[in-house]
């Protein structure tokens, strides 16, 4: 197994068969469950794999320390794709003290029946394992209650959960200098607007903490260990957890006879026209949620519109406004259109989840279509697309 650096191991494992992470999120280049052992005077693993991986997981432990035992298992988070392996690592590593805080014991009691051989840490107590010295820092909610990043003080080490990962599964390579990171950096992105995105405050408590503090290596449970992108993906981080966004433009349609499509394009040629040079769209019904939040959360911008159906809004178009309602997004524009055939409800409902739930800056005129585009709608249309490229363009 590749070694980091000094005696910290890699012993994670890749998923490449999973379609859907969590049941929810597309996996079109796999993820790596990422754990890590520290082989000094007392052994040390940080956060296990995903249970499924167990055995590839502990043929790679026994390539780094053969018959010895571990002393420590640390648990910075409880998700199953990472604890999933505790009970296992128990059986072959009876002795085995496990370290967790305060909210780490009782989940790890539900989920896997394993309450004992447990040492509770508070923020800032230290660990010594020989050279190594451990230090944990608690950041809560990012993304779980439990949630903590272990940092080895004595080589500027931040073992720091699921922060700084990304899907996509590891092809070899290990520590970013050895890889083109091209493909990671969108699904970083992806991962953190989908899954942490709601987080946004207690993600900036956590950089915070940690604001300061020298660091030479990032090993997250996803994707690659960082060391020479650290200030991109900390960056990253910090700008997407303030909701900061680019002035572009995600214009997303839901249709079933392209009459509604056809609105979408007039409305992106408008503000192509108006300037803009950073728009995206998308069919609802083709592109899963996750890319659209994604660019969601890179974009300013935001229009949508959909069919009239079943006197209510189109479903998949639903289904996108309640996931972007979930996650306390900040900071957007937001125009709206829809289509009817006689009897008008998506322009309303959409309006709705906008005043209840999203409460983005409205932009524009909306559009209802009766039918398809007369002259009078398809004027709407172009107006609405270079209000909205003149709204982002003038900020
Ligand atoms: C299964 C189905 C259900 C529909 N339900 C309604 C409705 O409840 N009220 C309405 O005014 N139009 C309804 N429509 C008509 C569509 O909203 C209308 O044809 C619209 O132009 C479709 O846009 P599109 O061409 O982008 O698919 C329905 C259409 C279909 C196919």
């Amino acid at each position: 197994m590749q070694e980091i650096i000094d005696k910290i191991y890699y012993v994670g494992v890749n998923d490449r068969n999973k379609e859907l992470f969590e049941g929810l999120w597309p996996l079109p280049d796999g993820v790596s469950y990422n754990s890590y052992l520290i082989n000094d005077d007392k052994v040390c693993l940080i956060d296990t794999v995903e249970v499924d991986f167990f055995m590839p997981f502990i043929r790679n432990i026994h390539e780094v320390i053969g018959d010895r035992q571990i002393d420590y298992l640390v648990i910075n988070h409880m998700e199953p794709d990472h604890s999933g392996s505790i009970a296992l690592i128990k059986k072959y590593y009876p002795d085995i003290k496990i370290i967790g805080n305060k909210k780490t014991f009782g989940m790890m009691e539900g989920f896997y029946g394993v309450n004992d051989n447990c040492v509770e840490v508070k923020n800032g107590d230290v660990l010594e394992l020989g050279g190594h010295v451990l230090k944990f820092v608690l950041t809560p909610m990012v993304h779980w209650p439990e949630t903590m990043v272990t940092l080895d003080t004595s080589c500027n080490v931040l073992f720091s959960g699921d922060a700084f990962g990304c899907f996509g599964a590891l092809n070899g390579g290990l520590i970013d200098s050895q890889i083109n990171c091209d493909t990671f950096w969108l699904e970083m992105v992806r991962y953190y607007s989908n899954i942490v995105g709601k987080y946004g405050t207690p993600v900036q408590n956590a950089l915070k903490k940690l604001a300061g503090v020298p660091i030479d290596y990032i090993c997250s449970t996803h994707g690659p260990v960082w060391h020479e992108h650290i200030g991109k993906v900390v960056g990253m981080y910090d700008s997407m957890s303030r909701y900061e966004t680019a002035p572009g433009l995600v214009v997303c349609y839901g249709t079933m006879y392209g009459n509604t499509e056809h609105a979408a394009e007039v409305i992106a040629r408008a503000a192509s026209q108006a300037g803009l040079k950073d728009i995206v769209m998308y069919n609802v019904s083709k592109t899963h949620h996750s890319y659209i939040i994604r660019d969601v959360f890179r974009y300013r911008g935001l229009i949508v519109g959909a069919p009239t159906y079943n006197t209510g809004l189109y479903h998949e178009m639903d289904v996108l406004l309640s996931e972007l309602a979930g996650r306390d997004i900040k900071n957007h524009c937001l125009g709206w259109f829809g289509s009817h055939g006689w009897a008008s409800r998506a322009v309303a409902k959409i309006q709705e989840w906008n005043d209840t739930r999203l409460h983005f800056e409205p932009v524009g005129t909306p559009v209802d279509i009766r039918q398809s585009l007369d002259s009078e709608t398809f004027a709407m249309c172009e107006a609405l697309g270079k209000a909205m490229a003149e709204k982002l363009l003038a900020e």
